[in-house]
């Protein structure tokens, strides 16, 4: 669990790390039904990792909610020496798949809350409407106890000099 703010919004976000490994792929989709959001992450010093990210992503299809975020991660990018994937090939990936694109490092930290407030971003923007209601709803309640409080206060000095509401 983590607290990230966005838009002004306290967001408390739960992330999960699957495990990438074949054997655990009937855990790991489990996991995927019940995402809101889903980075896709490879290794940039390993071009076999970007091999399997259209796996990943047929799954995701396959398997996670329709809606759901995704946004394709570049991670190790401060293994330049050992690179193996280049970052253009990472932004045609993205591209294809219509998604947002990132190189980050663990070790640095480049990248690492740019790209968990991205998807945060897109995961509110995709649920907007839902938001909009919560936001209305929550100004009416807030107008309704204003009233209320009003409604309830003595007629007297305090209150009497507002005798007009224009
Ligand atoms: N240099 C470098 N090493 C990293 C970075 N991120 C992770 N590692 C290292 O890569 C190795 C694997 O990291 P994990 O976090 O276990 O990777 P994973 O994809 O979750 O592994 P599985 O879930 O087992 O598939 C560890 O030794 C990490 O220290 C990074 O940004 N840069």
């Amino acid at each position: 669990m983590k607290t990230i703010e966005v838009d002004g919004i306290k967001v408390r976000i739960q992330i999960w790390d699957t495990a990438g490994q074949e054997r655990y792929q009937t855990i790991t989709k489990q996991y995927y039904r019940r995402a809101q959001g889903i980075f896709l992450v490879y290794d940039i010093s390993s071009e076999r990792s970007y091999q399997h990210i259209m796996k990943w992503v047929s799954d995701v299809d396959e398997y996670a909610p329709e809606g759901v975020q995704k946004i394709l991660i570049g991670n190790k990018a401060d293994e330049e020496q050992k690179r193996q994937v280049g970052r253009e090939q990472g932004q045609q990936l993205a591209k294809e798949y219509g998604m947002d694109f990132y190189e980050t490092s663990a070790c640095t930290n480049l990248n690492i809350k740019e790209s968990f407030t991205r998807l945060t971003e897109l995961v509110l923007q995709a649920h907007r409407k839902e938001l909009d209601g919560l936001r209305t709803r929550a100004g009416n309640e807030l107008a309704l106890a204003e009233l209320e409080e009003e409604e309830g206060k003595p007629e007297g000095p305090a209150n009497s000099s507002k005798t007009c509401w224009c």
